[in-house]
């Protein structure tokens, strides 16, 4: 959607992609274009630091062209021998989860490139805090090369075996165009959350559910539990 009006603000995209090159020339070269159009934007680039593979592509554009950057990395990946030289700023963590987390919560959105298992589980954990509601940010496949058709038609299955919402499938937006993909971001507009559709369709209120909310309330489950199984 080319020029489409703006309904979300974009300081920062978060990247996940492949810590290798991949073997065809226009991974590399998406890459660049993608970082050239979110510094002529004046986007910073969020990505997993370092400068192997994609993530070095696009993070040495965003950097050569004066773009931001901020890499996120975890202690244990920060050699230069496993992840190279990071260009930009760097937040080092302790794990890959409080990687994850500070990743998302310093982006507006998220593209994700083409990449391994470490994208795709980057990149679901995002369209699963959406689908849920704990976040409203655009996400969106860098398609490269129809890199990505045999996700889309995964998520297509899914649906017709009734495991994802139809409603839901608008959240993994998708070009094979930078530019377009990031007018796409810009137009997003969040789903009903899932919660909140549960909410509506059982009418049941949260305050009557049996269910623990509070970590107190946690463990005086988890005690109940225990009792219960040891007594069984
Ligand atoms: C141990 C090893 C192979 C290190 C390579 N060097 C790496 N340096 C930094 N982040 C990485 C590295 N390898 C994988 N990742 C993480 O996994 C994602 C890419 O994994 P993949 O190539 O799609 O599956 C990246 O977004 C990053 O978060």
């Amino acid at each position: 959607m080319p020029g489409a009006k703006g309904a979300t603000k974009l300081s920062n995209i978060c990247v996940y992609c492949g810590a290798s090159p991949g073997n065809r020339p226009e991974y590399a070269l998406a890459a660049q274009v993608l970082g050239r159009e979110m510094t002529k934007r004046n986007i910073g680039l969020v990505y997993g630091g370092g400068s192997v593979g994609l993530m070095g592509e696009i993070s040495k554009t965003v950097n050569g062209e004066g773009g931001r950057v901020l890499g996120v990395i975890p202690v244990e990946l920060q050699p230069v021998e496993v992840s190279g030289e990071s260009v930009g700023q760097t937040i080092l963590v302790n794990d890959m989860h409080e990687r994850k987390a500070a990743m998302a919560s310093a982006a507006d959105g998220f593209i994700a490139m083409p990449g391994g298992f470490g994208t795709l589980e980057e990149l679901m954990e995002v369209v699963t805090w959406q689908q849920l509601g704990f976040m409203q940010k655009p996400i969106g496949l860098l398609n490269i090369e129809g890199y990505y058709d045999g996700l889309l038609s995964f998520v297509d299955e899914a649906i017709s075996a009734g495991f994802i919402r139809p409603s839901n499938r608008s959240i993994l937006l998708h070009s094979s165009n930078p530019a377009e993909l990031i007018d796409m971001l810009q137009a997003y507009e969040p789903a009903p959350s899932l919660i909140s559709t549960l909410r509506q369709e059982s009418k049941v209120a949260m305050e009557q559910s049996q269910q623990c909310r509070s970590p107190k309330e946690m463990s005086t489950c988890q005690l109940e539990f225990n009792n219960h199984h040891s007594l069984s």
